[in-house]
């Protein structure tokens, strides 16, 4: 018998050195940075990581809609591999980035009209689906959507979680692990101010985490 992969956890939405290094300290398997001038959390055109961010981390650069050169020209010098397309991006664009040796997160975003038929143009094009609430915003709309729509779902992508995740409702989340969820992705639920990260709802999230799965 094979043992379950434990669930992995993406804290999205850094942006501030400081806070990057304080978060890094509880060793999510991902940090996200926003690539997308209309958010609050965005990174600016000249982001640098800090160096002492540890290798391990996974780092996901978050774009909507934009070109592929653009995306490598931002990406160019910040060493991040992994891109959230995080728009209305095309599996033809997601096969580009991938031949430019990206890995790749693909966004839909959720709402009980959801048809699952639409993921499965990308299933070849992908290494990860996100699913996120649909809303006002693209992204961080800090709302979850009905859960239950995944029982819809049987690809075999794997996914990240997404949309309203806190403190009081990950271990729920945590339920959907026999449905090929990969990994959770907190942001606005574990925040003071848009891109400033709480430090101990991420801890209390790292201990949801370690009980749990
Ligand atoms: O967070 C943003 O401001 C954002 C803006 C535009 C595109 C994507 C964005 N966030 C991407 C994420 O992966 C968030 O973690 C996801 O939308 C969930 O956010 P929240 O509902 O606040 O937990």
């Amino acid at each position: 018998m094979t043992a379950k992969a434990k669930i992995k956890l993406k804290v999205c939405g850094m942006r501030l050195a400081d806070n990057i290094i304080d978060v890094s300290t509880f060793m999510p398997d991902y940090m996200g940075f926003i690539f997308f001038e209309d958010s609050p959390r965005f990174v600016g055109e000249k982001f640098l990581l800090p160096e002492e961010l540890p290798a391990t981390i996974e780092r996901v650069g978050v774009f909507v809609n934009k070109s592929t050169e653009r995306i490598m020209n931002l990406l160019n010098g910040t060493g991040i591999t992994t891109v959230q397309l995080h728009g209305s991006e095309t599996v033809e664009q997601c096969l580009e980035l991938r031949q430019n040796g990206l890995e790749i997160i693909k966004t839909f975003s959720i709402d009980d009209d959801f048809n699952f038929e639409d993921t499965k143009p990308y299933v070849d094009a992908v290494d990860f689906f996100l699913f996120d609430t649909k809303g006002k915003y693209y992204g961080g709309n800090a709302k979850t959507f009905n859960w239950n729509i995944l029982t819809r779902y049987h690809q075999q992508v794997p996914f990240f979680l997404s949309g309203g995740l806190n403190e009081d409702n990950i271990k729920d989340a945590l339920l959907l692990k026999d449905m090929n969820l990969y990994a959770l992705d907190v942001n606005s639920g574990v925040e003071h101010q848009a891109g400033l990260k709480d430090l101990n709802k991420i801890r209390a999230i790292i201990n949801i985490l370690k009980t749990n799965s």
